[in-house]
C-alpha cells in the first residue's frame, strides 16, 4: 500500500447546521466532530500527514483540540479560503512536493472507514484519480416551479462522497486551471473532469454521511451507537 497525505478542509461556517458557529466543534458522543475525522486518519498507518485547513480565527482552537485529544499524527494547519474549493487549493499548496498521492476529505465526514480509504488509494495509484461514491437509492425527479419535468434514470446515478484521491500533479493542475479560468465545482473530482481527465469510482458506504443539517447529528449518534454495538457483539 502506498502512503499518502490527506487534506482536510474544515474552514466552513456550517450555515446549514445552524449552530451559530463552525459545526466542526459540535460535540458528537462527547468529542468534537473534527476530532472524530482526524482520529480515522491518525489510525491509518499509510497516512503520512494531515493538512488541516481551518478558518484563520480558529487556528488556536483547532491546535488546542489536537493536543487535548492526543491526535497521534503530524497535523499541519493552514488557513482556508471563502469557498471549499479555495480552502482545498490552499491545502494543496502546502503538500510536500515529493508526495505522490493526495486525498481530500471533508472535516464533516467522520465515518469514513480505513478499509475504504485503502481501496480508494489503490485505485488512485492505478488510475490517477478516484472517488468514493454510493448508488443513488431514491427516485430522482427534475422539478420546475413545483411541477415534475422529468424522472431521471437512476441506474447511472451515484451520490459522491469524500475522500477523493489524486496524483498530486493532476489535482494541482486542475485546481490551478480552475482558479485561472474561474471554474468552480462542488467537489474536487469535477475540476479533474473539467480538464478532460478520467476519474474512477470506488463503491463506498452509505454510513459515510456528511454532517450538513441538524438532523444529521442524530443520524451520526445512531451510527456511533451501532458501531459500538457491532464491536461489542
Ligand atoms: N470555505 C470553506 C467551506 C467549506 N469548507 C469545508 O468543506 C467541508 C464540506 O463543506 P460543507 O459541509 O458545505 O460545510 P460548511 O461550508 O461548513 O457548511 P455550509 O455550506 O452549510 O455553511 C466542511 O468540512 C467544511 O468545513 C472549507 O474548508 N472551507
Ligand atoms: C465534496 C462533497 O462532500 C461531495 O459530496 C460535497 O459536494 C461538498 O459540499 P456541499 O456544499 O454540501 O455540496
Amino acid at each position: 500500500m502506498k502512503n499518502y497525505t490527506v487534506i482536510i478542509p474544515a474552514a466552513g461556517q456550517g450555515k446549514r447546521m445552524g449552530a451559530g458557529h463552525n459545526k466542526q466543534f459540535l460535540l458528537l458522543h462527547d468529542k468534537p466532530l473534527i476530532v472524530h475525522t482526524l482520529t480515522v486518519f491518525a489510525q491509518d498507518t499509510h497516512c503520512r500527514e494531515v493538512i488541516l485547513v481551518v478558518n484563520e480565527q480558529e487556528i488556536e482552537d483547532m491546535s488546542a483540540l489536537i493536543k487535548t485529544y492526543g491526535i497521534q499524527k503530524t497535523v499541519r494547519i493552514v488557513p482556508g479560503g471563502r469557498e471549499r474549493q479555495q480552502s482545498v487549493f490552499e491545502g494543496l499548496k502546502a503538500v510536500s512536493s515529493d508526495e505522490e498521492i493526495v486525498l481530500i476529505h471533508d472535516g464533516a465526514r467522520p465515518f469514513i472507514k480505513v478499509s475504504d480509504i485503502q481501496k480508494l488509494v489503490r485505485s488512485a495509484v492505478q488510475d490517477g484519480a478516484a472517488i468514493i461514491a454510493v448508488p443513488v437509492k431514491d427516485t430522482v425527479k427534475q422539478v420546475e416551479q413545483g411541477e415534475v419535468t422529468n424522472t431521471v434514470d437512476r441506474s447511472s446515478l451515484w451520490a459522491v462522497q469524500t475522500p477523493q484521491a489524486f496524483r498530486l500533479s493532476g489535482i494541482l493542475k486542475a485546481h490551478k486551471r480552475a482558479e485561472r479560468d474561474g471554474f468552480s465545482g462542488t467537489d474536487d473530482a469535477s475540476l479533474v473532469e473539467w480538464i478532460g481527465e478520467r476519474v474512477r469510482v470506488v463503491e463506498g458506504d452509505y454510513q459515510n454521511i456528511k454532517l450538513t443539517t441538524p438532523e444529521d447529528m442524530w443520524f451520526a449518534e445512531a451510527i456511533i451507537k451501532m458501531r459500538k454495538e457491532e464491536t461489542n457483539a
